[in-house]
């Protein structure tokens, strides 16, 4: 049975989901919860041995075979992890989580073909576990792309894509958003400093916290 709270932090890159993740975090845990912060693709050991192959294997992938080791990640990660910590009552503070599915693999790369956008949904229900609530980042693309340039040149397999796929990710977030606006709330300011985004998430956050 799950007691505690499972948040999202969703976007491209650059746009300050880790940042934002360490400052959720603290905040929380001054407040007195007990929070486990974690990201995809890894989270768990074995699913940290998969996001090696997935970022930076020397082979590509096939788009379903792709999408099925985004997945096979995120089971263990559920399954070993975020479960266990979610049945403890605690906070579940994840980097990227199924959307980013939907987006870098189902419309990013698959152009939202509606038969890959399916197989993800499938996916996902079969999991069977669902984000509280996500907090989707979204900040102009040459504001991200400066920020990234400081932190070095492109590595993995994604950041080194196109900026055409990157169009498509930023809209597959916001077809996400539109569809399901009672999980996925927007933060179009994430441009301003860290510590105004902070307080405008944790604002949204604050009501839906149990009494410590
Ligand atoms: N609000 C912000 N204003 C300016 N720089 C930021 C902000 N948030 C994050 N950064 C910086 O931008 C870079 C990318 O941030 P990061 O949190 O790693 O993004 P992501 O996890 O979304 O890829 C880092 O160097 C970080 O210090
Ligand atoms: C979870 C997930 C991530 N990704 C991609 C998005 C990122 O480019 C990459 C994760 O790299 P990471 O360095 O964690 O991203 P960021 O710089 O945004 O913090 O994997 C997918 O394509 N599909 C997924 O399901």
């Amino acid at each position: 049975m799950q007691s505690g709270l499972f948040i999202t932090l969703e976007g491209g890159e650059g746009v300050g989901k880790s940042t934002q993740l360490r400052l959720l975090r603290d905040a929380l845990q001054s407040h007195g919860y007990r929070v486990l912060a974690t990201r995809e693709p890894g989270g768990s050991a074995g699913a940290e041995d998969l996001r090696q192959l997935l970022l930076f294997g020397k082979n590509p992938l096939s788009l379903r075979a792709e999408i099925l080791t985004h997945f096979a990640a995120r089971f263990d990660h559920v399954d070993t992890v975020i479960r266990p910590a979610l049945a403890e009552g605690q906070i579940v503070l994840c980097d990227r989580f199924t959307d980013s599915t939907m987006a870098y693999q189902g419309y990013g790369r698959a152009e939202g073909q509606p038969a890959v956008l399916d197989l993800i949904a499938a996916l996902q229900a079969q999991l069977g576990l669902m984000p509280d609530m996500t907090f989707l980042l979204q900040a102009p693309r040459e504001i991200t792309r400066q920020r990234l340039a400081v932190r070095g040149v492109p590595t993995d397999r994604y950041e080194k894509a196109d900026e055409a796929f990157h169009a498509r990710i930023a809209a597959g977030f916001m077809a996400i958003a539109d569809q399901q606006p009672e999980r996925v709330k927007c933060i179009t300011t994430a441009n301003h400093s860290q510590e105004a985004v902070s307080s405008l998430i944790m604002k949204e956050i604050l009501p839906r916290l149990p009494h410590v």
